[in-house]
């Protein structure tokens, strides 16, 4: 069975409530539980942290024994160097993702650190975005 971390970065655990205009209104915590139901035959993990740390040691945990990760780093996506060196560091391949569309925003969103890290990106799909990012790797 493959296994499939995803990876969420700060404020993330405010989904449903934070700027619904851009996230949506549905938690992180609802939605997960739709995703399992899209995938039976994946183990999916999922972990939030609004710590770099604490992101960046998940990343080490997973990163030599699970088939992919699937990695939203909100806000450290475009200041995180440490992050993207902890993807460079492991064999696990990443997808990145975003719900909103990063590159339709104020412009210190355009960059991301771990694109040049990662499979791919997808952005601006929504939490949808989650479930294409786990089909790449199942
Ligand atoms: O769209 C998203 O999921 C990303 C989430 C965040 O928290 C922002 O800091 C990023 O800039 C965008």
């Amino acid at each position: 069975m493959k296994k499939i971390l995803i990876l969420n970065g700060p404020n993330l655990n405010l989904l449903g409530k934070r700027e619904p205009g851009v996230y949506g209104n549905q938690s992180f915590e609802d939605y997960f539980e739709t995703l399992k139901a899209v995938f039976p035959d994946v183990e999916l993990h999922y972990f939030q942290s609004n710590h770099e740390g604490g992101l960046i040691d998940k990343i080490h945990e997973v990163g030599f024994s699970f088939d992919g990760i699937v990695i939203n780093a909100g806000g450290y996506t475009h200041t995180s160097i440490a992050l993207a060196d902890a993807l460079s560091s492991v064999t696990t391949p990443a997808v990145e993702v975003h719900i909103s569309n990063i590159h339709a925003r104020e412009s210190f969103r355009h960059h991301s650190y771990l694109t040049s890290r990662c499979k791919g990106i997808i952005a601006g799909l929504g939490l949808r975005g989650y479930e294409l990012a786990v089909r790449y790797f199942v």
